[in-house]
């Protein structure tokens, strides 16, 4: 059966309720998904395999921003995957990225594009969120042209504004969406 995989760090929460939002639409929109996570950080997360990410028909991928930059565990992961990048196997399949950071200009656009650099590398192709998404033009918050986010703010809150989920559901139905037309 094919699937979309949703894979995520999250140490607080914010993230992983980014994916939950991100994956919740991609099964709306008639795809399955796969929800896998770098570590185990609660009872119900599963670990990712490397066949997770080869059998996948497209890729979300999401952490929290550190330093305006990837989390250490997902870097760890895609630096095993060069056997995966010499066979091309990940090459023309369909992804998207996600993160969470404390401050709106705390440098989560940074780490958007970074998530995208090991994708590229990988000859995925990128999606990003169109202008034809209204919230992302009203956000006061999270969201932006290179990949859904959330400001959880000083205390650290992971509750996602309304522009946010909405800006996730539109990332998951066009990830979905683009991914049937391929299959
Ligand atoms: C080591 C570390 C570095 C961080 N660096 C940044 C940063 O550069 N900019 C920012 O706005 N927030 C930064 N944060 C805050 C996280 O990005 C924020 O708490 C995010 O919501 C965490 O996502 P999570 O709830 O999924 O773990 C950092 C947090 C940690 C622990």
């Amino acid at each position: 059966m094919a699937y979309i995989l949703v894979l995520y760090h999250s140490s607080n929460g914010s993230v992983r309720n980014l994916a939950y939002e991100i994956a919740d639409a991609i099964e709306q929109h008639g795809m399955e998904v796969k929800l896998r996570t770098f570590s185990a950080q609660q009872p119900q997360d599963i670990v990712v395999t490397k066949d997770d990410l080869i059998h996948c028909s497209a890729l979300a991928f999401g952490t929290p921003t550190r330093f305006g930059m990837m989390a250490a565990q997902a870097k760890l992961f895609w630096e095993t995957t060069s056997d995966i990048w010499l066979k091309g196997l990940l090459i023309d399949k369909p992804a998207c990225v996600f993160s969470a950071s404390s401050s709106m200009h705390g440098g989560n656009e940074t780490t958007l594009l970074g998530l995208a650099l090991p994708l590229l590398h990988h000859g995925m192709m990128l999606l990003g969120v169109p202008y034809d998404v209204p919230e992302l033009a009203s956000t006061q918050s999270g969201g932006t042209p290179y990949g859904a986010t959330h400001v959880a703010g000083l205390n650290n809150s992971n509750t996602l504004s309304q522009h946010e989920i909405k800006i996730c559901h539109a990332v998951g139905k066009r990830l979905a969406t683009l991914t049937k037309k391929l299959l």
